[in-house]
């Protein structure tokens, strides 16, 4: 290892995987400030805007996903493949990082590989209770893994598994203390509820419908929205705003401040959110994206209920299910009180600092 620490952090494709990126970056800069940090994506995805917006420089690797389904994407697939591989090996040896960090997505996978054939070291940080199929593929090179949840010696090697929970943006650690900020800031009414909605980084679409059939309900419990959409959603429903007591966002980007805003969230149960809602400690209203690997939201949203720490409920039961739930919820103050408590214990906010702890024990064993 040079004096300068040199690190390559690679993930992306949602927001899921590139905050946890940001976040281990975020700390790796507070404890070595003059470190060189360098981020790897995909070309075409998110990460190429928010990281820059985080400060920080990135390089793009041609690559996506396989699809289920026979397209012209998975006749190129193999194409890009090489070509990443070719990309990251160069990037690699023009960097020459003392240890490469994977947040998961397809970006990390070449980037990684390359890593591992030159014998530096790698860490990964798997988000969910059930791992996306590029950490999977990376674990048998892999030095770390840093888990969010128990028990996944099902998927990893268990000698490399830390238990360490998902890096969560060091500003939304203290949102207690932004109320007064945030009310500012989005300029609503204090005297009302706030109702924030969250599709994820990318939107809900479902969840979209299901506010938008209930707007009138809404009014007639006074109450107020914040409500992300999603880009892809958001010509769709940002008419909504032009209506007294509701704001639309393609995405919101002082998350801080949305949650400080907030009395209640309905939400999607993507890991990173979870993890945020517990240091959050406010009522959550899960309803889990059913389109994800091993329908593994509902189980990150049930990780939490089972402790009477949130309501979920799944979009097949939400014509039935909402109303009932919802609006009788929002006004039994007992109940709000007992779920942010509850949610609130399950927080995990060391969690950066603790991964940050991994990667300085693999910088010791190159030394
Ligand atoms: C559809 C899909 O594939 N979802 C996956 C994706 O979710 P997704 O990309 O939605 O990821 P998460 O819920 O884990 O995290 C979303 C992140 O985006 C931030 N945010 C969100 C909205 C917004 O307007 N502004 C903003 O900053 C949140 O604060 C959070 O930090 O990755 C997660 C982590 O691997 C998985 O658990 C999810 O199943």
């Amino acid at each position: 290892m040079t004096n300068q620490l040199r690190v390559i952090i690679s993930g992306g494709g949602t927001g899921g995987h590139i905050f946890p990126a940001i976040s281990i970056a975020n700390e790796l800069k507070l404890r070595y400030p003059t470190c060189e940090i360098l981020f790897v994506g995909a070309e075409d995805r998110m990460e190429m805007q928010k990281v820059p917006e985080a400060g920080y420089k990135i390089e793009g690797l041609w690559i996506s996903g396989i699809q289920r389904r026979l397209t012209a994407k998975n006749l190129l697939f193999p194409v890009k493949l090489v070509k990443s591989l070719w990309k990251a090996r160069d990037i690699i040896k023009k960097f020459q990082p003392d240890v490469v960090i994977g947040t998961g997505g397809f970006a990390s996978g070449p980037l990684l590989q390359m890593a591992n054939r030159e014998n530096i070291p790698t860490l990964i940080q798997e988000q969910n209770s059930y791992p996306g199929i590029t950490n999977k593929l990376l674990a048998k090179g892999a030095n770390t893994i840093c888990t969010a949840y128990p028990d996944m010696e099902r998927f990893f090697p268990s000698e490399k598994i830390v238990l360490t929970g998902n890096p969560v943006r060091q500003d939304l650690l203290d949102v207690s203390s932004k109320r007064e900020e945030a009310l500012a800031f989005f300029g609503i009414d204090p005297a009302k509820k706030t109702v924030l909605v969250l599709g994820g980084s990318l939107g809900a679409r479902k969840i979209n419908q299901l506010v938008e059939e209930n707007l009138k309900e809404f009014a007639k419990h006074d109450l107020q929205l914040l409500w992300q959409t999603g880009s892809l959603y958001f010509e769709e429903y940002s008419k909504y705003a032009e209506k007294e007591n509701i704001q639309t966002f393609a995405f919101l980007k002082r998350m801080d401040l949305a949650y400080a805003a907030a009395d209640i969230i309905i939400s999607r149960a993507g890991a990173g959110t979870v993890s945020e809602l517990c240091i959050v400690g406010k009522p959550v209203v899960f309803i889990p994206s059913p389109n994800v690997a091993e329908d593994h939201q509902t189980k990150n949203a049930m990780a939490v209920a089972e402790s009477d720490a949130a309501i979920v409920l799944s979009e097949s039961h939400l014509e039935q299910g909402f109303r009932s739930i919802f609006f009788p919820l929002v006004e039994t103050d007992e109940k709000m009180k007992s779920l942010a408590r509850n949610i609130k214990k399950l927080e995990k906010p060391f969690a950066t600092a603790n991964i940050v702890n991994e990667v300085e024990k693999l910088l010791k064993t190159r030394r």
